[in-house]
């Protein structure tokens, strides 16, 4: 569980949270959406413990936190296997079990034998977006905190990553918190829908919600959200 309570947080230019409450459960996929700028990534890294409120309370009651980000952060000497396992080595756990569970990862996300030694500059952009997944599901976190990690990639690919990302979430029942602008990515996967105003943020629209794999569907849904006020608003520019 990981709980905001009351939580207050300002740079020089002013408040970015006056007052936000916000519970994020075991297990769920919890979509973050909100105009850029309204304070989503600000919110991941009080939720990782990297900054503190001004007042308020951060409770994180999750053992192991994970994060993805937008650019997948490899380091670029290092395979793709020692990439994955990063996570491991930080933790102590002993090489033969690190490439173990590396290797069983990135073999799920379809990688070859061949692909396991090759380096971040070897693979595509959606290749080193799986290593990126991998290392963070590697540390069997029960928390992951992901800030648009498929903004950047083309629409195949997003796809494709968006059902890794929900079957492995699916197979190891980790918390998701995941920023995305995008209405269509959040009702594809799911399970509750979050909307910040702009700054100071709160939380303008919080609803359960059910993965949907449809494309017909997702747009269906997704322009129903948009026509619910309280999304529009928080959503367009003024
Ligand atoms: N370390 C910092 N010092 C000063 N201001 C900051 C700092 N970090 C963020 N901000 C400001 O706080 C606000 C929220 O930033 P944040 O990155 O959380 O927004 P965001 O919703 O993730 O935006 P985007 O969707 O564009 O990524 C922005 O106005 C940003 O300029």
């Amino acid at each position: 569980m990981l709980t905001f309570a009351d939580v207050r947080l300002g740079f020089s230019d002013g408040p970015v949270f006056n007052r936000l409450d916000l519970v994020i459960a075991p297990g769920k996929l919890v979509a973050l959406l909100g105009r850029s700028g309204c304070g989503k990534t600000t919110a991941l890294r009080l939720a990782a413990g990297l900054i503190r409120p001004d007042a308020g309370r951060v409770d994180i009651r999750f053992r192991r936190t994970a994060m993805v980000f937008q650019e997948p952060r490899l380091l670029p000497w290092a395979s793709a296997r020692d990439n994955a396992a990063f996570g491991l080595a930080a933790r102590g756990v002993p090489r033969r079990e690190r490439r173990a569970r590396a290797d069983a990862l990135l073999t799920a996300f379809g990688f070859t034998a061949a692909d396991l030694d090759k380096r971040p500059a070897q693979l595509s952009g959606g290749m080193q977006s799986r290593v990126a997944i991998a290392r963070a599901f590697a540390i069997e976190p029960d928390l992951v905190l992901m800030d648009e990690p498929f903004a950047a990639l083309d629409i195949g690919l997003r796809r494709d990553l968006q059902d890794l990302v929900r079957e492995t979430v699916d197979r190891r029942g980790s918390a998701v918190l995941f920023v995305t602008h995008d209405i269509t990515e959040a009702v594809r996967l799911a399970d509750r829908i979050l909307v910040l105003s702009p700054r100071p943020a709160q939380v303008v629209f919080d609803r359960p919600s059910q993965p949907i794999a449809e494309p017909a569907a997702i747009h269906a849904q997704a322009s129903a959200l948009f026509e619910q006020p309280a999304v529009r608003s928080a959503m367009l520019a003024r």
